[in-house]
Order: C-alpha cells, then sequence, then structure tokens
C-alpha cells in the first residue's frame, strides 16, 4: 500500500528540490548563528523545545517520515520561533550532499530506529562509521547527543564513541543520565512514563581534531538512503 503525501507548504519547510548545494544557512536564517541539527525529529516536540530554550542557534530538523515533518511544521508554525527549518530528507543524503565540512555547532539523535532484531542491526543509523562522518560535519568543539530507550544501543555506541581519540565525552560515564533540562521527545516521554530509562550520550568534537576528507565514509544508496538520480560524491 502506498501512502499519501501530505503536502507541505509550511515556510518552515525546506523542499529539497529548491536547495543548491552547499546549502547557505546564513541567507536561509537571515543570520549566522550555529546551525544544530536533529536527526530524526519525529512530531517535533523536541525540537521546538530545544529552539526556544536556545533561540542563539539554528536548527535543522529533519526526517524521512513526510507526515512527521508535515506536523514537525505545524508545531513549529504555532509557535514564534523564527530558528527552526525542517527538510525531509535522509541523514547521511543530507550530510554528503547539503552540508560542509566544520558546519555543524551539534547534533542531536532522539530514540532513534533501535532494530532490536539481531540480523537487523546493521540499519542501526548509529556505528563507527557514522560516528566518525559526524566528526568531519561538527565544528571542533561542536557537540553529539544520542539518547535511546534501548540499552542495547546505547551499549553498542558508548564503546564506539569512547574508541574514536576525537570524541571527548561531557559525562563521567557512557551511557550517563539524562540532564533535567534536556527537552522530552514524544518517544522518550513515552518510556519514562512507563518507568523505563532513557540511555543519554553526550560527548564533544576534540578542538584538536584534524578534520578532513579522511573522516567520510563512503555513502551510497541502501537501506534508508532510497535516492537515485542525484549524483553525489
Ligand atoms: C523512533 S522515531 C523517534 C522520533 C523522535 N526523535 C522521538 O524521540 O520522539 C525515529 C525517527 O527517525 C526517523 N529516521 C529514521 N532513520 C532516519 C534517517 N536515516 N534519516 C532521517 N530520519 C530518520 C524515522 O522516520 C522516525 O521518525
Amino acid at each position: 500500500m502506498t501512502q499519501r503525501i501530505i503536502e507541505i507548504t509550511s515556510p518552515t519547510f525546506l523542499p529539497e528540490q529548491q536547495l543548491e548545494p552547499p546549502v547557505d544557512f546564513a541567507a536561509i536564517f537571515g543570520n549566522d548563528n550555529p546551525l544544530a541539527l536533529e536527526i530524526g525529529c519525529g512530531i517535533g516536540d523536541f525540537i521546538v523545545q530545544l529552539a526556544a530554550q536556545q533561540p542563539q542557534r539554528n536548527f535543522l530538523a529533519i526526517d524521512i517520515y513526510n507526515k512527521g515533518c508535515y506536523k514537525t511544521c505545524r508545531r513549529i508554525d504555532k509557535t514564534s520561533l523564527t530558528n527552526v527549518r525542517v527538510m525531509r530528507i535522509e541523514a547521511r543524503f543530507l550530510l554528503d550532499r547539503y552540508l560542509t565540512m566544520d558546519s555543524l555547532d551539534a547534533v542531536y539523535i532522539n530514540c532513534p530506529d533501535p532494530w532490536p532484531k539481531k540480523r537487523h542491526r546493521q540499519r542501526r543509523l548509529l556505528n563507527q562509521e557514522f560516528l566518525k562522518t559526524l566528526l568531519y560535519y561538527l565544528r571542533p568543539g561542536g557537540e553529539l547527543f544520542f539518547s535511546t530507550d534501548f540499552a542495547d544501543y546505547a551499549e553498542q555506541v558508548a564503546p564506539q564513541l569512547l574508541s574514536l581519540p576525537d570524541y571527548q565525552s561531557k559525562l563521567e560515564q557512557l551511557p550517563g543520565q539524562l540532564p533535567a533540562d534536556y527537552p522530552r521527545s514524544k518517544y522518550m516521554r513515552r518510556f519514562l512514563d512507563r518507568g523505563q530509562p532513557i540511555y543519554f550520550l553526550h560527548c564533544n568534537k576534540k578542538e584538536s581534531c584534524d578534520s578532513g576528507p579522511h573522516l567520510l565514509a563512503p555513502v551510497s544508496p541502501g537501506f534508508r538512503t532510497p535516492w537515485s538520480t542525484i549524483p553525489h560524491g
């Protein structure tokens, strides 16, 4: 069954076909405030809270889910926030095609699809390769936030992060506790309301990290990267 695509006409929405790489976010936001990215924004409840907490940062919230992007835009449009834009796009494709080295002040990933079955684990978004790739796009000192309701996902990512010398943990222990002022997303709330824990990782790219193409893993169409026509390299 094919799902009906909801047209998104919100001024907050950036249709991919209107963008030329590399995207000039200063022109889009009308200022050169630092840019943070939320990957997998779902229905947008997290980004709305975060963008209100941090008016000095610009935020790009992305999801591959059309209805999620629609709901995120509606939620933003009900506020007076001017520092958020939404794109319907796959994370690795966005990075590869539209963003440049050291361009992100922070990356937020909350409750990504856990792919609990062992044979599906290779579909998880976060892995050693992706963590390395994020180093390329984060500015020196830039932050990575990751929360998950899946102990197994957190336990997979924590040692991968610690084994990459260009990341530095901001927590004494990885995974750690969700800070009180970290906004709660829909999925986080769902698990917290049931009394289940959320595992939290927070680190930054070391100031001394030597950014460069050596950090980039090749991006190829595949699971959840179904583009076909756009050249990239
Ligand atoms: C389990 S939901 C969590 C949503 C939200 N972050 C929350 O915590 O409530 C995961 C979201 O990530 C999106 N997603 C999964 N893989 C993605 C990818 N590679 N690029 C962009 N979005 C992705 C899904 O469409 C889904 O909306």
